[in-house]
């Protein structure tokens, strides 16, 4: 739940994501279609049945996937156009920090990116001892990643990508593997993020203090406002889709 301390240091606007009649085939399926949306809110929640297409759209605004048709334009940049400075700006969480964890060192691990920009060795070390004092974390520069537990694995994951100064942060799924009182602290830790957070779960309590929903259904929106106005409906529609599967479809 985010404190009002932690609301304020929200953007009041944003550069914003901008998706412009956007169609998407994923093999042989039509994923979205037409779909445009314009989303400068500081934290927005993307919510839909399995294979309503959410993923996909987190992929197309990192650049991991290219639209077919229309236009994705991240802070004002053409994904299509120069993908490389639109990728740049969007910070991306994966679900599973060991698909994101590449080096042996925390440290290594965020300083990795920086390394990438150009950043010389020991420049990139003292930011990634910096971004780990912050979140008071200092004394894991050279612990083993694998010595962490899965909910510093997920911090590491996430201070990687934030060190990188993204404008955006796109998370699918993040947390779906911690337990609560881990989660309840990286979403404390979200709240206090100066950037836009775009969030996608199946755990529909973290959206509490969101500013907007966004329901995703057959590549479409099916609903888009509120999260007090979207998620009832959404809550409705979920489980009377629930009664429709049991018990022998599943
Ligand atoms: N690599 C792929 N190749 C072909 N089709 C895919 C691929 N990945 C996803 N799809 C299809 O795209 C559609 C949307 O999938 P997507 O992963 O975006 O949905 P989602 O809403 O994120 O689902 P979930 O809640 O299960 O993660 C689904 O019909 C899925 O089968």
């Amino acid at each position: 739940m985010l404190q009002k301390n932690e609301l304020e240091k929200r953007p009041a606007a944003t550069a914003g994501l901008l998706l412009r009649s956007v169609s998407l085939r994923r093999g042989s399926r039509q994923v979205l279609q037409n779909l445009s949306l314009e989303m400068r809110e500081a934290r927005i929640g993307l919510v839909g049945l399995n294979g309503s297409g959410k993923s996909s759209l987190a992929r197309l605004l990192n650049g991991l996937l290219r639209a077919d048709e229309g236009e994705v334009l991240v802070g004002g940049v053409d994904a299509a156009k120069e993908p490389k400075l639109a990728a740049s700006r969007v910070g991306f969480l994966f679900q599973n920090p060991d698909h994101q964890i590449i080096f042996p060192t925390v440290g290594e691990d965020i300083a990795f990116g920086l390394r990438q920009q150009g950043a010389a060795k020991e420049a990139a070390r003292a930011t990634a001892l910096e971004i780990l004092r912050e979140y008071r974390c200092e004394g894991w520069i050279d612990r083993p990643v694998s010595e962490l537990s899965e909910g510093q694995k997920h911090l590491v994951c996430l201070l990687s990508v934030l060190v990188m100064q993204p404008d955006v942060l796109v998370l699918d799924e993040p947390f779906s593997s911690v337990d609560l009182a881990v989660r309840t602290h990286l979403m404390a830790v979200l709240g206090t993020l100066p950037l836009q957070v775009i969030l996608i779960s199946h755990d529909l309590d973290v959206y509490d203090g969101f500013d907007r929903l966004i329901w995703l259904d057959g590549g479409g929106v099916k609903a888009d406002g509120p999260p007090a106005t979207v998620l009832p409906v959404y809550r409705k529609f979920a489980l009377n889709k629930a009664a429709d599967l049991a018990p022998q479809s599943l």
